[in-house]
């Protein structure tokens, strides 16, 4: 049999990793050279390694299966594991050269027999046009490769045009097909923001989409990284929930979470406008809530860079995502009854190996301007305090100039409102000059000044549920004597429309006892707070 016939044979089917079963293969010598490169390419993490059997001849085979593409690469008669970074980027940057050989393997294996020393790189037919898969540069893996070899890397800038990612054409979805438009609901910088609802599912969602064309532009970098960001934080109340991307008429499309208060920009703005401002426990609101989002980016190992009013969203509708998964063990439910979600993840980059993008000048931390990027996620914590600031009623915030400066030297706007000073010396620990001294988020989620708030509303609320349950058990206990009353006086029992003794005394007992011991073990609680 020609090794034309034996490189149709299709890999065993059952062995995890194994090549989709509709692929063909053509098989054809290596290259000396080619071979070379292959085992000279890093030896970790390694593909799937499956054994491919026909007849006496038993090769290991390497396989690269991946989401949206199929690229199966067989190595015949070597050893050499390829990480499959390496192995993508080696098929495209070889893909004439290998498609040449692949042509006169055609003409050279028809005729010879192969045999066990014989090298072979079997590519998948379907391979032509199928797109690169895109590193996700932070995942936990990546972010630590990438720190090790940051300083190489940042050398080597003919592997960064390989590196880059891209969003083809093969990532289409159809956003007319499968969503019901409503409005746009924002326009920024990157892209308008449209209020839709999916068809399939009948929910309502954010679709972002981006305004220019992204292909090879930076606009394709920041959309990637939004997506890349949004993809690896997963769900968490604080911050704007991701659902699906991809692309359409070469622009970037972003499913997310609707949140249907709008940015916390237009709250600002709306309040303006009658004069109004956030009151001081709604600013303490704000900033825990935010914090917490903050303390969750920043320990995924990420920095957003961009935090301002116009990048955080209201969800007055507590949503499921809102409640229910990704919740922090000190998160609570909010008191205000809004929710404030970090969205806007364009600017996101990793804090060990940071490509900073910066964000609104407005918002700027002063060492970020200097390139001192040491301390990013204090950049985020300057930032987030100027978003209080100015939802405290503070004036419109500069770009540049004397106030932009005085700001970044500690010096706090003229408010309309008096912030207690507690407060106020809170907010310029945030705003300090020095990244080290501001605190950190996960500090700023336990800070006495935000939390004291939170125990204050729960106390009040502890207050109000005693009272109510200690009118009940009032009642109740009114109830229970009536009922022992009835049982002692057996006249009363024939008295019409009256229960039965037993009937009577169970239905009193009985919702006694259910009221009691069905109590949750909070409210039992509350019954020993002194001073109620
Ligand atoms: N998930 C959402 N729910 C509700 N409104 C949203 C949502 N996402 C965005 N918006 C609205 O669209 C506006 C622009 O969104 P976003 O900030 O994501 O876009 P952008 O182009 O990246 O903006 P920027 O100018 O900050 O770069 C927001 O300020 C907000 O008003
Ligand atoms: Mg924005």
């Amino acid at each position: 049999m020609g090794a034309q016939e034996s490189s149709r044979q299709k890999p065993l089917s059952d062995t995890p990793g194994t090549a989709p079963p509709h692929q063909e293969y053509h098989s054809f010598p290596i290259h000396p050279n080619l071979s070379h490169t292959l085992c000279c390419l890093e030896k970790s993490p390694t593909l799937c390694l499956t054994q491919y059997t026909k007849g006496d001849l038993t090769v290991p085979q390497f396989h690269v299966n991946v989401e949206m593409m199929s690229i199966c690469c067989m190595i015949c008669s070597s050893n050499t594991f390829v990480p499959l970074k390496n192995c993508l980027r080696f098929i495209s940057s070889n893909f004439l050269y290998l498609q040449s050989l692949l042509s006169k393997s055609t003409l050279l294996c028809s005729s010879s027999k192969p045999c066990l020393s014989q090298r072979f790189l079997r590519l998948s037919t379907a391979f032509d046009p199928v797109p690169s898969v895109n590193v996700n540069p932070f995942t936990p893996e990546t972010v630590c490769r990438n720190s090790e070899h940051h300083k190489r890397k940042s050398q080597r800038s003919d592997d960064d045009e390989n590196d880059r990612p891209a969003v083809s054409a093969h990532m289409l979805s159809c956003y007319e097909s499968e969503f019901l438009e409503l409005g746009c609901i924002g326009v920024g910088e990157f892209g308008s923001v449209y209020r839709c609802v999916k068809r399939l599912d009948g929910c309502m969602y954010a679709i972002k989409r981006s305004r220019r064309p992204i292909a090879g532009s930076a606009n394709e970098q920041l959309a990637l990284k939004e997506v890349y960001a949004h993809a690896v934080l997963g769900h968490h109340p604080h911050v704007v929930r991701y659902y699906s991307a991809w692309a359409e008429d070469d622009h970037m499309i972003i499913q997310n979470e609707y949140c249907d208060g709008g940015s916390l920009h237009d709250a600002i703005t709306e309040k303006g406008e009658q004069g109004e401002f956030l009151s001081i426990p709604e600013l303490r609101d704000l900033l825990l809530q935010v914090s917490m989002g903050l303390k969750y980016i920043h320990s995924s190992g990420l920095v957003h860079l961009d935090i301002k009013p116009s990048n955080i969203f209201i969800c007055r509708r507590p949503s499921l995502s809102a409640c229910g998964e990704g919740e922090s063990e000190d998160d609570e439910s909010p008191s205000s009854g809004v929710v404030y979600k970090i969205g806007d993840l364009g600017h996101v980059t990793s804090n060990s190996s940071p490509q900073v993008e910066e964000g609104d000048s407005r918002f700027l931390a002063y060492e970020v301007l200097r390139e001192d990027y040491t301390h990013l996620p204090k950049a985020d914590i300057f930032a987030l305090g100027l978003t209080v600031l100015l939802a405290a009623g503070a004036p419109p915030l500069s770009q540049n100039g004397d106030d932009w400066h005085s700001l970044r030297q500690g010096e706090l706007p003229s408010l309309p409102q008096e912030l207690p000073a507690p407060f106020k010396d809170f907010l310029k620990m945030l705003l300090d000059p020095d990244p080290t001294t501001r605190p950190s988020a996960n500090a700023l989620c336990r800070h006495d000044v935000l939390r004291k708030e939170r125990a204050g509303k729960l106390a009040a609320q502890l207050r109000k549920e005693l009272n109510v349950e200690k009118f009940r058990t009032a009642m109740l206990e009114r109830e229970l004597k009536e009922a022992r009353r009835a049982a002692t006086s057996p006249q009363q029992s024939s008295q019409p429309g009256s229960l039965p003794r037993a009937g009577r005394i169970e239905a009193c007992g009985g919702s006694l006892w259910r009221k009691l011991v069905g109590r949750s073990a909070a409210r039992s609680m509350s019954f020993g707070f002194p001073g109620y």
